[in-house]
């Protein structure tokens, strides 16, 4: 029997488990703040931004949402981010990506304090995760490493493919994999769109990561029978349903089910555990910047 992953569940868990920290934090006098910043209309970067914030409320951490236009001029987005990294209150930023054409996103990443940065994507936090010293993990892959554990799947001595190489998944997810620590030892290949056979790579694999983009391109053909399969794709593909569209992962499957052990579906796989481990990221931010020792999930 295939095994559902329910990324929805093991993320509800960790929200009430962060509760207790941010009771830890409230006794202490300190209520997490959390900073989102869109400036972009598109439809899906609003709903992610706008999960997020109720997330926040949720659980007690104070959402303060900027919403910068499309068309203004990069140093809008400069400028808010200069002050939110004065603003005492906030203590996590995040900056919606992908950033509109004329917004330097280099600069972007470096200019969020590091200490704020609980995406993880600034270059000094990029630099401590490879280094083994990580400050903030970046939320998906940090997410993916918390499903593996709540689901008994042992990473150490696995073989383990990512299939994609972006920044905010793909490169990380794969540094974790490699890392010298429980949820890491695994020997870790990463594919992507130059890789000559991927289903090569894929049928190998004990655990397949897939962060590609492309709906549905991996099916159980390309899988080892019993692999451990996480989807993080989430792709918005035509359909005759209210909203005109359906949401569907990197992986086949109705397909892949046939091949894998255990499986996460799209939606209520990944997705939430992303949200989870950024409140998580916050409530570490808060404790670091205002000197409480919180225990965190
Ligand atoms: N569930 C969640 O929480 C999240 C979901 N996502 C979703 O995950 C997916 C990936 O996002 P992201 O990492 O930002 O993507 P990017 O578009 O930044 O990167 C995609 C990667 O996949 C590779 N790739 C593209 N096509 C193929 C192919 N045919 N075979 C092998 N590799 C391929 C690319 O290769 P190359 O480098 O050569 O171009 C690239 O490295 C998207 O669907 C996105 O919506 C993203 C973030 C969080
Ligand atoms: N600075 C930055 N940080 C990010 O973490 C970041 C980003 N930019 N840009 C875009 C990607 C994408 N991402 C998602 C998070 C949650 C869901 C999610 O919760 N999805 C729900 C369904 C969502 C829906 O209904 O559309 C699910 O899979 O169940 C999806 C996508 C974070 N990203």
């Amino acid at each position: 029997m295939t095994e559902l992953i329910d990324g929805n569940a093991v993320a509800e868990q960790i929200r009430t488990d962060l509760q207790d920290s941010i009771e830890t934090l409230a006794d202490a006098g300190v209520r997490p703040g959390l900073a989102t910043v869109l400036m972009s209309d598109d439809p899906a970067s609003e709903t992610y931004v706008s999960m997020k914030q109720r997330d926040c409320e949720e659980v007690g951490i104070e959402g303060i949402h900027v919403e910068i236009d499309e068309d203004a001029p990069a140093q809008e987005l400069y400028d808010t981010i200069d002050d939110l990294n004065a603003d005492p209150e906030v203590h996590g930023i995040l900056v919606q990506m992908p950033v509109v054409e004329q917004v330097d996103k280099r600069r972007v990443l470096r200019s969020v304090d590091p200490e704020k940065d609980v995406d993880g994507f600034h270059p000094e936090n990029v630099g401590r995760l490879v280094a083994g010293d990580a400050r903030f993990k970046p939320c998906t892959p940090h997410g993916i490493q918390k499903l593996l554990e709540h689901h008994g799947v042992e990473t150490e001595g696995a073989e383990a493919v990512v299939v994609g190489r972006s920044d905010i998944v793909g490169k990380p997810m794969a540094n974790l994999f490699v890392q010298k620590e429980p949820l890491g030892n695994a020997t870790t290949t990463v594919c992507h769109s130059r890789t000559a056979d991927l289903a090569a790579h894929t049928r190998e694999a004990d655990i397949v990561v897939a962060a590609a983009g492309v709906p549905e391109m991996i099916d159980g053909e390309m899988l080892k029978e019993g692999a451990t399969v996480i989807d993080v794709g989430i792709n918005r593909v035509d359909a005759d349903t209210e909203k005109g569209y359906e949401l569907v992962g990197d992986v086949d499957f109705e397909s892949a089910k046939e091949t894998a052990g255990a499986i996460t579906p799209v939606p209520g796989g990944v997705g939430p555990m992303t949200r989870a481990m950024l409140l998580y990221n916050t409530v570490k931010a808060a404790g670091a910047q205002q000197g409480v020792d919180v225990e965190l999930p």
